[in-house]
């Protein structure tokens, strides 16, 4: 399922597109690394910016296209888009579905989490890491468009910590914290108490 280091050589990348959007018009540019095909989104400005606003956002179908509430992706996701059109920046929608445990997976575990079991559970449950993404093939996005520095908004310290060691500068964390309802309480306070994320 992870993507390993030497498929990054095989990556297609397509041209750069316009994209007009409710959020601004954007350059896309799409990568294909095996079977995921990832988007880097960037606002026009993006290559005369030193320091840009970057966020790296992992696929999620039920919040970002269903409007789920059981997550806070798709609130991140809107997020990222609009302060990259206010600021300038990129995000990079990478599709690791689930934390790349993909739709079927993530599904049976949502179902356990029906029946009580919270995020990081369900996926042990399931023969799985509590998350199994690999962002390799995003350093070489970011490389790919020239980027040396970056304002990262996150509040994931494994991405972090990944990306620390890619040689691209984090002069800045922006935190990714979006307004919490009754059905991502418990996902959060478990990304928060489990996972180490910085809510
Ligand atoms: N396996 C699994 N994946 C989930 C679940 N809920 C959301 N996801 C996936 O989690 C990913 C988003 O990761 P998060 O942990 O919410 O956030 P993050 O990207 O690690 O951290 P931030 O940068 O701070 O947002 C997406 O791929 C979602 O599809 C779940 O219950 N189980
Ligand atoms: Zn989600």
């Amino acid at each position: 399922m992870n993507m390993k280091k030497e498929n990054i050589n095989k990556i297609i990348e397509s041209k750069i597109a316009n994209l007009p959007t409710r959020y601004g018009t954007f350059d896309v540019k799409a990568y294909k690394d095996g079977f995921q095909e990832h988007l880097a989104i960037m606002s026009k400005n993006f290559k005369d910016i030193e320091e840009p606003l970057v966020r790296v956002h992992s696929e999620c179908l039920t919040g970002d296209a269903i409007g789920s509430l059981k997550c806070d992706c798709s609130n991140q996701l809107d997020l990222a888009l609009k302060l990259i059109s206010k600021e300038g920046g990129l995000v990079v929608y990478h599709r690791q579905e689930g934390r790349n445990i993909g739709l079927v997976n993530k599904i049976n575990a949502y179902n356990l989490q029906d029946q009580g079991y919270d995020t990081v559970e369900a996926n042990l449950k399931l023969g799985f890491q509590e998350d199994e993404r690999d962002y390799s093939a995003v350093e070489y996005i970011l490389k790919d468009l020239g980027l040396k520095k970056m304002r990262l908004i996150t509040n994931n310290p494994r991405k972090i910590n990944f990306f620390e060691k890619t040689g691209i500068e984090i002069v800045e964390r922006i935190p990714a914290i979006t307004q919490t309802n009754k059905f991502n309480e418990n996902y959060l306070k478990t990304k928060k108490d489990q996972l180490g994320h910085l809510l």
